[in-house]
């Protein structure tokens, strides 16, 4: 038996989902390049469910049904204004809402291609009202039903402030959205991959995959590198900051890639993102501080932006709370984890791997009164 720890380089499953081959990312074979510069955050979604673009028909359609099935049930919105908002970080809320709204889906554990894809197309389309809900709530307001005039980006900036983006916000937000639906076999999409391949439901793997996504060294880094950059405040303190952090060999967060070696594809539009934005509203000190913080890691340690660094500023640029990055990073992959556990079903084995042991050999048993 061989290992690998953190079982680097090992190719775990075959996908036609998304893939990442000299460091180009495609979802479905479409280059994330033209997807990002062209496609709405609903056509990527039909794009990852059904491996193919849709026509103008096809894509209305989708949408559409998108649309109608936003509204949560008001029993999860009820549950929402029961917990303790106020204490709990956002994604511990995302992850108990999700398996929540399972539980009043009549279809939650019926099993056919047909009741999975509507679990998905449901999970999809309530991900965003369930994190705008909660975050109107916890600052004692009511939530913004959602607008089914609107596209799927704005809509959630729509509910999230009561009033309707700007095409500066709303394009930004759906390029973000894009960049983050899917990525290979991440940590969190395998996660979700291993529940399901024991034949449990939609929800329990969304929910296993929400848990994975929350942690520093995945997708809760886009709220660690707005920490980093609210602590050092000032272009002038980032050199001191980094250098004192290199010393104490702390991680710098957003940086670094297990996939990536040249470059993360995703970091150039977030920064062009992050510069346009932070001109607008006159704070360019988010995008100029995470400018010098790349030229400094790069310089020094050869690391480079991953997607987490330049989303933090974008985001921040938007008005959205900090520890709201995280939750919209999920509703953007929920695309993806539910494309994944699709394709797992359709080709299921369940997914067990060995472990090499390195325990104490073979130990004589003593028993409890000689001991
Ligand atoms: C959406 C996403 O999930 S993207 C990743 C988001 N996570 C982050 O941004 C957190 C910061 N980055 C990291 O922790 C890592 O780079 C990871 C988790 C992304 C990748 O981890 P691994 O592939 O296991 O790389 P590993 O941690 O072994 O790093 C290799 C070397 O580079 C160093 N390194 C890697 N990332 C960083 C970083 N961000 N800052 C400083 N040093 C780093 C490691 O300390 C290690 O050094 P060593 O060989 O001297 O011990
Ligand atoms: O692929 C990874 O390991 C992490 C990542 O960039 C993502 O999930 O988008």
């Amino acid at each position: 038996m061989t290992t690998t720890k953190g079982l680097e380089g090992i190719v775990a499953t075959t996908s036609s989902v998304s893939s990442i081959i000299d460091d180009v990312l495609t979802y479905q074979g479409y280059d994330i390049n033209d997807l990002t510069e062209h496609a709405s955050f609903e056509e990527v979604v039909y794009i990852l469910w059904n491996g193919r673009l849709p026509n103008q028909d096809e894509l209305n359609d989708f949408s559409n049904e998108l649309a109608q099935y936003a509204e949560v049930p008001e029993e999860v919105i009820d549950q929402l204004k029961a917990l303790p908002l106020d204490k709990v970080h956002p994604m511990a809320v995302l992850r108990t809402a999700i398996s929540t709204l399972g539980l009043y889906d009549p279809d939650a554990d019926k099993m056919d291609e047909e009741a999975n894809r509507t679990k998905a197309l449901r999970i999809q389309a309530q991900i965003p009202t369930i994190v705008t809900a909660f975050s109107r709530i916890r600052q004692g307001k009511e939530p913004v039903k959602p607008n089914s005039d609107l596209s799927f980006a704005a809509n959630f900036l729509y509910m999230l402030k009561g009033e309707e983006p700007n095409d500066l916000e709303v394009t930004a937000f759906n390029k973000a959205l894009v960049l983050h639906a899917d990525h290979e076999l991440n940590a969190s999409t395998f996660t979700a991959r291993v529940c399901v391949a024991t034949l449990s439901d939609v929800y329990s793997g969304i929910t296993a995959a929400i848990g994975a996504l929350k942690g520093p060294l995945h997708g809760g880094a886009n709220e660690a590198v707005m920490k980093m950059l609210s602590e050092i405040g000032d272009v002038e303190q980032v050199e001191s900051y980094i250098k004192n952090a290199f010393d104490n060999k702390e991680k710098i967060m957003g940086f670094g890639h297990r996939v990536y070696k040249n470059g993360d594809p995703r970091a150039k539009f977030l920064r062009d993102m992050s510069k346009q934005l932070t001109d607008t509203t006159g704070e360019s000190k988010w995008y100029d501080m995470s400018v010098r913080i790349e030229e400094l890691v790069t310089n020094e340690k050869g690391l480079l932006p991953n997607v987490d660094f330049y989303s933090a500023s974008v985001y921040h640029s938007l008005g959205i709370d900090h520890d709201l990055f995280t939750p919209i990073f999920a509703i953007s992959r929920t695309s993806g984890w539910t494309a994944h556990i699709l394709e797992q079903y359709a080709n299921n084995r369940l997914i067990r791997p060995r472990a090499e042991y390195v325990g104490p050999g073979k130990q004589e048993f003593v028993p409890l009164e000689q001991r």
